[in-house]
């Protein structure tokens, strides 16, 4: 765990950059610190590397103290990505993700062996490997920078906005991609956006900052969107809170009615569309049990018969549900 005790950075020339911050950020989970701009997230991250130290109060890692030590000991558990990659121009892609494992010493076919493995965790290809940064494309770049900061295997990974530079069909490979990860490696990640809908995708908890560097809330993102604390987080949250809420309930309790006779079915035994007046129509989208509401809810809008198919595991159709289903449920 990563705990911020009253911790304030005041710059220099004065600004209050973090005010008073106290949270608890938990171990092998992704904490997203969100906010507007200027509202403190990146020096709130950065003071936990200490790139940036803070001017009062306490930050601990697994109780220890983070100032106890020196920094450059400290940072060697902290796997660090920012926007942009910030990858080494001249280095190729696998000496990038070598650079701490080398720095650390370690022999150079272990440090080879682990860079190549990391390119192939993050998606990316071998072939890529000889290629200097600029021979890639944004989101490749960013990949090499995630394939960098896991190459020591740090407890922790410090993100700063690594996904804002790329376009959005990217990002959204990207974070995906850091999901798909995240349940391989399990590490305590803490990641900064100013993207509340990254934020609510990403975090199992999320920060709300407000400029001034004061925390609004601190709430997983389910519980962000049903109780916004006060006007500043509701505003920040957007349009289409309570749609957008359905994502973190499950279809699980859906009253599903039989498998209706119009539902034609192909060979493998899937659902592949609707007859209706001697006609095939599309089937629309299906859903799983374990699947959101919101993505039941998709499957009934875009059935042209107003009924959502409910696949098991094998895609085979369980169950359909209409709108007076899905609606004892959305109004219980
Ligand atoms: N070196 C510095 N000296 C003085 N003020 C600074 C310095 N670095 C940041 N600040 C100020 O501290 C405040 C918080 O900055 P910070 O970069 O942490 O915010 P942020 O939420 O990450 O912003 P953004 O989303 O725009 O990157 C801002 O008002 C910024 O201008």
């Amino acid at each position: 765990m990563i705990e911020f005790e009253d911790v304030t950075k005041r710059y220099p020339d004065g600004t209050v950059a973090v005010d008073s911050l106290s949270l608890r950020i938990p171990s092998n989970q992704i904490t997203v610190f969100v906010g507007p701009s200027g509202c403190g997230k990146t020096t709130s991250l950065r003071m936990i590397n200490r790139t940036i130290e803070r001017t009062s109060g306490t930050i601990s890692i697994d109780g220890e103290d983070i100032n106890a030590g020196d920094p450059v000991s400290l940072r060697r558990g902290i796997g660090y990505v920012i926007q942009h990659a910030g990858l080494f121009p001249h280095k190729t892609v696998v000496d990038n993700v070598a650079t701490v494992p080398k720095l650390l010493g370690w022999d150079k076919r272990k440090t080879r062996s682990t860079a190549m493995e990391l390119l192939e965790r993050v998606g990316l290809d071998p072939k890529l490997a000889e290629r200097y940064p600029a021979q890639l494309s944004g989101g490749q770049q960013q990949r090499v920078g995630v394939a960098r900061a896991l190459a020591a295997d740090p407890k922790i990974m410090l993100m700063d906005e690594p996904f804002s530079a790329v376009d959005p069909i990217v990002r959204h490979q990207l974070q995906e991609e850091l999901l798909r990860l995240q349940r391989d490696i399990g590490k305590t990640i803490v990641f900064v956006t100013h993207d509340i809908d990254e934020a609510i995708k990403l975090g199992d908890n999320v920060a709300v900052l407000r400029v001034g560097g004061k925390l609004a809330q601190f709430a997983p993102p389910a519980e962000l969107l049903a109780q916004p604390a006060d006007d500043f987080v509701e505003s920040f949250i957007g349009q289409d809170r309570g749609y957008r809420a359905l994502t973190f309930v499950t279809a699980e309790e859906l009253p599903l009615g039989p498998v209706p006779a119009e539902l034609a079915v192909g060979d493998d035994g899937r659902p592949a569309g609707w007859h209706k007046d001697g006609e095939t129509l599309p089937l629309g989208a299906v859903f799983q049990r374990g699947d959101s509401l919101r993505a039941a809810m998709d499957a009934v809008l875009t059935s042209p018969v107003g009924q959502g198919v409910c696949v098991d595991e094998a895609g085979k159709p369980v169950g359909v549900i209409d709108y007076t289903g899905l609606s004892g449920v959305l109004r219980p």
